[in-house]
């Protein structure tokens, strides 16, 4: 539990509303502090595999859940927010992607009485998968979750929400509604349709350009892998703030393209230096400023156990593991496996994975 006494404790029991990525996930962290975790979904198949990974219990008519979690699709998040404070004097908050039109919304279906107790928020944490297959008690740690109160939101209500999210072990970032939208527009949904755009340039590439594909087209184009359903429903409901921002990406496309064409070497250096400003602004894990790291590369045979091995051999070495990308060859049984670690610790790593008999490069 939290150890921060001002906050209503999350005694449960909690309500998940869809038994997705995100909310198996929560319900995931909720079980192992031995909280009761009921689960609702619409997909029979997806309640199934929650209830299976010990993610939670069905619904009776008996329950009153203290806390409901609403991790639907965007689509039907105002409706299910909405019916959740009808159908229960919980507290309710949601995890979606986007805040102001869903708050709008749930404003409509309900009275204000109700609506004090309905806090919303979004955690920044997720993946390019989705359903509970995906989910992990895990996903949250470290990571920046927004709360998003509006101003007839109760205090406790905020507090209940602000529990649920340290229990997660998230950072609680209070904002509102709007701001967070804005926030988001620029920092998941843009960097979203950059991928996009770049990934729609591979998909029917000559296979001779593809085969030499690296980490760095990975990188940039690993969240274009998300469900095209769940983009467009978290797109149409940030449109404005994301069309502010294409108009700006808009321009700086006609600039690099001058720059690129005239060959004039100072336009383009300085479009460039300004990306490498951009990358040094994002704060480093746990929010502090982002330490320096380096990547060292480890041959992983393609067996069960190895992946845990290697982890495990690292955490012996008393190295960190901040990141680690996983590349597969297409020709051999192996896996080549990125650690990102701490730019001081990398050459202690590599010398002590190797002689440990692991073959590694730099
Ligand atoms: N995927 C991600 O990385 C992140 C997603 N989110 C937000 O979290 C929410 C859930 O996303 P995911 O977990 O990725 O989706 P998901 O597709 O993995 O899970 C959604 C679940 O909701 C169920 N569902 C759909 N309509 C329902 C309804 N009316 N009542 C009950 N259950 C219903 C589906 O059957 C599914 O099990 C979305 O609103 C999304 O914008 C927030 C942060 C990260
Ligand atoms: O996979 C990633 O890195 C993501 O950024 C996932 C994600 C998707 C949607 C959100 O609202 C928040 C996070």
């Amino acid at each position: 539990m939290t150890d921060d006494d001002s906050l209503p404790a999350l005694i449960g029991p909690v309500e998940v509303v869809g038994a997705g990525l995100i909310g198996t996930s929560i319900a995931l962290v909720c079980r192992r502090l031995g909280i009761d975790v009921v689960l609702r979904d619409t997909s029979e198949e997806n309640l199934r595999t929650a209830h299976g990974l010990g993610a939670g219990r069905a619904v009776t008519v008996a329950d009153r859940p203290q806390l409901v979690v609403v991790a639907v699709p965007p689509a039907a998040i105002a409706e299910a927010i909405a019916d959740a404070l009808r159908r229960t004097d919980a507290v309710v908050t949601d995890v979606g992607s986007v805040k102001s039109a869903p708050l709008d919304a749930v404003a409509r279906l309900v009275g204000p009485d109700d609506l004090r107790r309905y806090v919303g928020s979004h955690p920044m944490a997720g993946s390019e998968r989705s359903g509970p297959l995906a989910a992990s008690a895990a996903l949250f740690d470290g990571r920046p979750w927004a709360i998003t109160p509006h101003p007839g939101a109760a205090p406790e209500a905020v507090g209940l929400v602000e529990a649920l999210v340290l229990e997660c072990g998230a950072s609680p970032r209070v904002m509102e509604p709007a701001e967070h939208d804005r926030a988001v527009a620029r920092i998941s949904h843009l960097p979203h349709l950059a991928a996009v755009l770049v990934a729609g340039r591979l998909a029917s590439a000559p296979e001779e350009h593809l085969a030499l594909s690296g980490q760095g087209v990975r990188d940039v184009t690993r969240v274009a892998a998300s469900d095209p359903a769940l983009w467009r429903q978290i797109l149409e409901a940030n449109s404005g703030a994301v069309l502010d921002l294409l108009a700006e990406v808009r321009s700086d496309l006609d600039a690099l393209m001058v720059a690129v064409a005239a060959d004039s070497g100072g336009d383009l250096v300085e479009i460039l230096a300004r990306g490498n400003a951009g990358t040094r602004a994002i704060p480093g894990k746990h929010g502090g400023p982002a330490r320096p790291t380096r990547s060292v590369f480890v041959a992983v045979p393609d067996h069960p156990g190895e992946l845990a091995r290697l982890f495990g051999d690292a955490g012996e070495i008393g190295v960190n593991i901040e990141d680690v990308h996983i590349d597969h060859d297409p020709g051999r049984p192996v896996g080549l496996t990125e650690l990102v670690v701490d730019r001081g610790s990398a050459d202690h790593l590599l010398a002590a994975l190797e002689s440990r008999g692991w073959t590694t490069h730099r």
